[in-house]
């Protein structure tokens, strides 16, 4: 049996401001298969966004265990941290974080500056549908379009696992569908291992496997007997 790409291990992070301390993750156990796509589904302070960030590197752990092939994450340094996120790690969040000042060739082309093995920054635009739009400025594009630029500059680096906060959440639904596109495209053309955060239920539909979060734990974990193309999905 192939070993899993992530494992996390009954990990709690705990969060003190002040006398006051946040249980976010209560012991969570995971694994994700390398090429998978997982949605993660819960309530407002479940700690969704709490684990992909530790899984991501931007965070720590508590305590508990995670794996990423073979590092050990929870025993890395700092330097360890940025240099996994560098080679390894795509996010992609709710707002774009574009430079309003670069067109969208040259946002996507920053990356590829320090990447140890990139695409060049018009093959990323056009796996996400933009290349007639590559010189334009953030400005002058849609939301959605904005968000396939966000894309475009995560996988530039062709990371292994790309993870995805609230990637629609400031979409309508048809704009919305077109990102779940292409993110579907990447995940099936590169095997990219994908967890996306959602507040949308539909979404679950087109994920291999969802994960359903309450109070800092992993309630349910329900593999997809079939999986909806993104079109199919309604909301
Ligand atoms: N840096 C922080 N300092 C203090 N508390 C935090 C911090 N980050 C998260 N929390 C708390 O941890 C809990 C889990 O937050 P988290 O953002 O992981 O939830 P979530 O499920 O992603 O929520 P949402 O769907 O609203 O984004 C919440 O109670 C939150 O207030």
């Amino acid at each position: 049996m192939s070993e899993a790409l992530f494992e996390v291990k009954d990990v709690t992070k705990s969060y003190r401001t002040g006398d006051v301390e946040v249980q976010a993750l209560r012991g969570v156990d995971l694994t994700l298969e390398r090429g998978e796509m997982a949605v993660m589904l819960g309530p407002s302070g479940s700690g969704k966004s709490t684990l992909l960030n530790i899984m991501g590197g931007l965070d720590r752990a508590t305590s508990g265990r995670v794996r990423f092939a073979d590092h050990e994450l929870t025993e890395h340094t700092e330097r360890q941290l940025t240099r996994y996120r560098r080679d390894h790690v795509g996010f992609v969040f709710q707002f774009y974080n574009l430079i309003p000042s670069l067109t969208a060739y040259e946002n996507v082309a920053l990356v590829t500056e320090i990447a140890r093995n990139p695409m060049d920054a018009g093959e990323a635009l056009a796996m996400v549908g933009l290349k007639e739009r590559m010189d334009h400025f953030p400005a002058q594009l849609s939301g959605g379009e904005q968000q396939r630029v966000a894309i475009a500059r995560a996988i530039v680096k062709r990371p292994e696992v790309l993870f995805c906060d609230e990637p629609t959440g400031a979409l309508d639904s048809k704009t919305g569908i077109l990102v779940l596109e292409v993110l579907c495209r990447v995940n099936a053309e590169f095997d990219t291992t994908m967890a996306i955060i959602t507040h949308n239920a539909a979404i679950r539909q087109i994920a291999h496997r969802v994960f359903s979060f309450r109070d800092g734990r992993i309630e349910e974990a329900v593999t997809n007997a079939v999986r909806l193309q993104p079109s199919s999905v309604s909301w």
